[in-house]
């Protein structure tokens, strides 16, 4: 019988840290977010685990959705260890304007302390603490969190939990986090547990905020041979 990848939670990601803060040219990674996923990638590729990070293939249309709408709130639902935080945060402060500069901020939202502290010091790690704030907690309390406080996300990255993907998207519509322009990006839409979004999400039909979708679907393989995709969505 295949034996089932695992994809978390077996102490890999405490082990990332130490070997990272650890690394014999901290000092020269400190403060480098591209070098500090590369090394991430490099130690994954050499211990031969999986990671389940966004990675730096994928990350690619969701840099260009940065590039195009240089959003001064960008949002994620699954934080895990700070991979994408550190990733699309560190785009977001090349790409800031002076209209943006001072105020950009990515919000990781993530459910498990463990994966948030290991996310919040690999941040500290970066450089980037004051562009990314971590909430740890389920998605749906730090949503009515963020609703309270009068949050607008530009950008919506989902990808915490594809059973929860139809409820967050109405989530954040119902309370008015997302606005006409916003773009929602969620990722592993590939599977069935997905297929409520995908077929939310493209079908012409408003949203609840009476927004209309405008999708596309990016196919792509896992490192373990399963066909997935990210399905990247205009609010119109
Ligand atoms: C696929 S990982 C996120 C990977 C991350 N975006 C990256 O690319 O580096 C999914 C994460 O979502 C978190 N998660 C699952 N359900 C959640 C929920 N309801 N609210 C917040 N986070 C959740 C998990 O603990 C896990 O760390």
């Amino acid at each position: 019988m295949a034996s089932e990848t695992i994809w978390h939670g077996d102490g890999r990601e405490q082990a990332l840290l130490k070997h990272i803060l650890n690394h014999p040219n901290a000092s020269e990674l400190r403060g480098r977010p591209d070098s500090i996923l590369s090394e991430i990638d490099r130690w994954a590729l050499k211990h031969n685990l999986c990671m389940m990070t966004i990675g730096p293939d994928r990350s690619q249309p969701i840099i260009d959705v940065i590039r195009s709408t240089t959003p001064k709130t960008m949002a994620e639902l699954g934080g895990y260890i700070g991979y994408s935080a550190i990733k699309f945060a560190s785009e977001i402060r090349k790409t800031t304007t002076t209209t943006t500069a001072g105020i950009a901020r990515y919000l990781s939202l993530e459910s498990d302390v463990q994966y948030a502290s290991v996310a919040q010091a690999l941040v500290e790690f970066a450089g980037l603490a004051d562009l990314v704030h971590i909430h740890v907690g389920s998605s749906a309390e730090s949503l009515a969190k963020l609703a309270a406080e009068g949050v607008e996300i530009d950008v919506l990255f989902i990808d915490h939990n594809e059973d929860l993907y139809v409820r967050d998207l109405r989530l954040a519509e119902k309370y008015a986090l997302l606005h006409l322009g916003s773009v929602v990006v969620a990722d592993n839409v590939g599977g069935p547990r997905a297929r409520d979004y995908v077929q939310m999400v493209t079908k012409n039909e408003g949203g609840a905020a009476g927004f209309k979708y405008r999708s596309r679907t990016l196919p792509y393989v896992l490192p373990d041979g399963q066909q997935d995709a990210v399905l990247i969505t205009n609010l119109v």
